[in-house]
């Protein structure tokens, strides 16, 4: 059975919820890495715990959200084995697979709805990764000096 990672802050939280039982309801077994309510947080406190954990290959994926999704991504891709990709629609989240390989879905809680986050979340785990000439510009990402 597939692991997934989710985290989010408080502004993602209700997607969060919904992501959970989504990947639930598709047989993948979810860590939750929190937060656990709507209180207002600070973002990076749980995007760090969910990068490792997907870098460790501890969890296979990770889905993260927060209110824009920008400071979580920015977060995530500090992460040199992160690909954490912002996506907010269907095709963005499906190239996100295809050429970027992206190991963490990242979504921007306040401006998505249930629908699309279902769209998006169908796509991105139903998605390869193309490999090719994509795999050679992904091994140049990581900072090597
Ligand atoms: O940091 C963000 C933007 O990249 C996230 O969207 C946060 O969720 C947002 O900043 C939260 O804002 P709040 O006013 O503290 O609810």
């Amino acid at each position: 059975m597939k692991l997934i990672g989710i985290c989010a802050d408080h502004a993602g939280y209700e997607l969060k919820t919904y992501v959970a039982e989504w990947l639930k309801e598709k047989g993948y077994d979810v860590k939750d890495f929190g937060t656990h309510s709507e209180e207002r947080c600070d973002y990076p406190d749980f995007a760090h715990p969910l990068a490792r954990a997907v870098e460790a290959k501890e969890c296979e994926l990770g889905v993260a959200v927060c209110g824009s999704g920008n400071g979580i991504n920015m977060t995530l891709n500090k992460h040199q084995g992160i690909r954490a990709a912002l996506c907010w629609t269907e095709e963005i989240a499906e190239l996100a697979r295809q050429h970027n390989n992206a190991n963490v879905l990242v979504m921007p809680g306040r401006f998505i709805s249930q629908e699309e986050a279902n769209k998006i979340l169908t796509i991105f785990f139903s998605t390869e990764f193309e490999g090719g000439r994509h795999q050679q510009r992904i091994d140049k990402i990581p900072i090597h000096d």
